[in-house]
């Protein structure tokens, strides 16, 4: 678990090379097109996505179907879910033992792990509290990003922070990109299991889509790099909304096609970055954020559908074809 942006498919990335036996991995997207499926690409682990909403609400039937389906064709050994940012972890826990229960699929929640960024802790513990708190409080280890961001003492007080919100969590202060493969297993092994504990489980609240939206853009302008560039500083100011994530593969005019990520920043790191892909994909944009204003957005981001309207007849095909 973890909130947009804060790190979980790096996360995944590290961990899911290390594991043994049977693993299927879900990808849950709250944009309205999926990503994180094509950058978790490890062999022989098969990854589903279910996207466009969270699967503790508005998907949650979607969820247990997958469920079910990935038991019995894959008899995995462990599912590793991957929720969306903006779910709480106490609803994912809920939704499992809900696929268990009702559809008598046998299965276990066992390790509860959170990424928190660091950097914004403060803010986002403010803005998102039901959401964001749900998803620290109900972690049983937790793992930090962007630590190199802050200074010592701006750490430090941000780490007491996070360990009064909760106090038995496990917490790994240092940057986990770097972690030795056996420390890693180590710390994950010794992690009590949900199931010898279960938490408490927190009361409804708001679903997702009520609060966050999404923008996805599937047929953007290919880019210069600068453009690129110019887009991530101005998705920042006024005028869009409050855009809490960005992410997306694009083409670049050079031929060359990128990755990029954007996460606004709290304490003054680029907010943005982007690598190359590692073979020829489509365009394919996901924004996440609240209030966010769409037109403007689909403008910035170059969508075709919206620059060139040719006509009432040509603007309302191709808006069929993008959804
Ligand atoms: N500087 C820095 N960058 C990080 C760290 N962890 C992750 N990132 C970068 O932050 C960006 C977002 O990371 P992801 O792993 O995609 O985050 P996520 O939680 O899966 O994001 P969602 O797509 O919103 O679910 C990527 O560009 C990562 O390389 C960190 O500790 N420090």
């Amino acid at each position: 678990m973890g909130f947009l942006g804060a790190g979980k498919t790096t996360f995944l990335n590290k961990y899911i090379p290390l594991l043994g036996g049977r693993t299927v991995v879900i990808e849950n997207e709250f944009g309205e097109t999926g990503l994180d499926g094509e950058l978790i690409r490890h062999e022989g682990i098969p990854v589903r996505e279910i996207y466009a909403g969270c699967i503790c609400c508005s998907l949650a039937l979607d969820f247990r179907s997958a469920i079910g389906e990935i038991a019995e064709t894959f008899h995995p050994d462990r599912i590793i879910i991957e929720p969306s940012g903006a779910g709480r972890l106490s609803d994912i826990i809920k939704a499992c033992n809900k696929a268990g229960e009702k559809d008598g699929v046998s299965l276990k929640v066992t390790k509860l792990i959170t990424i928190v960024d660091i950097t914004t802790l403060d803010e986002y513990a403010d803005c998102f509290g039901a959401f964001y708190l749900d998803q620290i409080r109900h972690a049983r280890l937790i793992f930090l990003s962007h630590v190199h961001e802050l200074t010592a003492e701006e750490k430090r007080t941000q780490t007491e922070c996070l360990k009064e919100f909760n106090p038995h969590a496990i917490l790994y202060e240092g940057d986990f990109r770097k972690m030795e493969d056996e420390a890693l297993e180590e710390l994950i092994r010794m992690t009590e299991d949900y199931g010898d504990s279960p938490n408490e489980i927190a009361a409804d609240v708001l679903p997702a889509d009520r609060v966050f939206t999404s923008v996805a853009i599937k047929n953007s302008e290919d880019m210069t790099e600068e453009e690129l560039e110019g887009i991530l500083k101005e998705v920042k100011k006024e005028g869009y909304g409050k855009v809490l994530r960005a992410k997306g593969i694009v083409s670049l005019k050079d031929g060359r096609q990128v990755h990029f990520d954007y996460t606004p920043s709290a304490s003054g790191y680029e907010p943005y970055s982007w690598k190359g892909t590692g073979h020829p994909q489509k365009n394919r944009i996901i924004i996440i954020g609240c209030g966010l204003n769409k037109r403007a957005l689909r403008v910035l981001f170059k969508n075709r559908d919206i620059k060139y309207p040719a006509s009432a007849d040509g603007c309302k095909r191709k808006m069929t074809r993008e959804e």
